[in-house]
């Protein structure tokens, strides 16, 4: 476990947390311009002096009058612009924090960083002749070799075109994937926290409003992930092989879904995002309609009518959430209520990765 307590007050700013997180999988925060986040992400490593105490496991890195300086914690930061050592080659900036490491402690190899974030093209190559896609992930592999207790990433894609990050982002699902380091991500996009947090941290105005699962903080309508595209739901499950006629199996549980869109790369595991909008709900299943995805779900809750549209989270046979955007009046004519069965029809659906 990570157990953290801050507090800190500056002329027009407090912070104010406490917390117990899992050491494991990535935890993101979310919130608003100027809530602390990465005054938070700064009390972790240490940059940030504050009053509180830390500790990972049974290593305490703050507690009282005992503070370990930051460069004796064991931790990556990644900055919004990747800070490479210009003069080295991205195999030299790689190497850095690698070679400093007595052996025993290395527990990754850089051959198998340079694999998780394809670094292998570019390892000949100054900081100078990278872009910054290209420099940030460099920057991460650097933070990685060091073999962090805890990886810091302090909006790693901001300073990036929206081409970048979207060639980035499927780096960065792969190494949370198979690292191992807890990572710790703040970011203010949305669509980075659907496909990459397990769990999320939001925060206002230097306090910790919730801490959530991402299915726990999709599952309700006044998310504040949802303020761009509406509500939506994410699902993980297994690709299966594509079939002839171009659909693609995506399994989860007993369940499965088709994909119709041929996909851009393969992957196995990855989550699913559907619109509210894009799910009906129906009593009985239906035949002969042109929707291809039709799903058993047990309603949880029916959310109160806004401007005519009634917002409905229901639970799918393997415990996953999903969201379905009805109107008012058809709610109505067929008397959606808690702990109802029914079916959701499911129009579209989007493969985050
Ligand atoms: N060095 C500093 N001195 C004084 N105030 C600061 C300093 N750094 C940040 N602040 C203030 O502390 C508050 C929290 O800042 P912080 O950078 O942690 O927010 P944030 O949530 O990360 O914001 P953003 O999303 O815009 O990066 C803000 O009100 C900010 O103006």
């Amino acid at each position: 476990m990570l157990s953290a307590e801050f507090k800190l007050q500056r002329r027009e700013f407090s912070l104010d947390v406490g917390f117990e997180l899992p050491l494991s999988g990535v935890t993101v925060l979310f919130g608003p311009s100027g809530c602390g986040k990465t005054t938070l992400l700064r009390a972790l490593a240490g940059l940030e002096p504050c009053q509180g105490r830390l500790w990972l496991g049974d290593e305490c890195w703050q507690d009282g009058q005992r503070r370990v300086p930051t460069h004796r914690r064991r931790l990556g930061y990644v900055f919004q612009e990747a800070s490479l050592f210009p003069h080295l080659s991205a195999r030299g900036n790689l190497d850095f924090g690698w070679k400093r490491l007595p052996p025993a402690e290395r527990q990754l190899e850089p051959q198998t960083v340079i694999d998780w974030l394809g670094l292998a093209p570019l390892l000949g190559h100054r900081a100078h002749e990278l872009s910054g896609g290209q420099r940030q992930r460099v920057a991460i592999g650097r933070a990685l070799l060091t073999s962090p207790r805890i990886l810091l990433l302090d909006e790693p894609l901001s300073a990036l075109d929206r081409a970048a990050k979207q060639e980035i982002l499927p780096y960065l699902e792969e190494l949370a994937a198979q690292s191992g380091v807890p990572i710790f991500y703040v970011t203010h996009a949305p669509e980075e926290v659907e496909r990459l947090a397990d769990r999320v941290i939001l925060m206002e105005q230097g306090q910790i409003s919730r801490i959530e699962s991402l299915r726990d903080a999709l599952a309700r309508p006044d998310s504040p992930l949802f303020v761009e595209e509406g509500a939506a739901s994410i699902l993980e499950g297994v690709i299966g092989q594509g079939l002839d006629d171009g659909r693609t199996p995506f399994d989860f549980g007993e369940q499965r879904l088709w994909l119709v869109k041929p996909l851009r790369r393969p992957v196995t595991r990855a989550r699913l995002r559907i619109q509210a909008s894009d799910v009906s709900l129906s009593l009985t299943p239906l035949e002969g309609v042109s929707i291809l995805n039709q799903l058993p779900m047990q309603i949880r809750r029916v959310h109160p009518v806004r401007e005519g549209r009634v917002l409905v989270s229901g639970e799918l046979a393997d415990g996953q959430g999903l969201l379905a955007e009805v109107s008012a009046y058809s709610a109505g004519q067929l008397r959606l209520a808690e702990g109802q069965g029914c079916y959701a029809l499911i129009k579209a659906v989007a493969l985050l990765s």
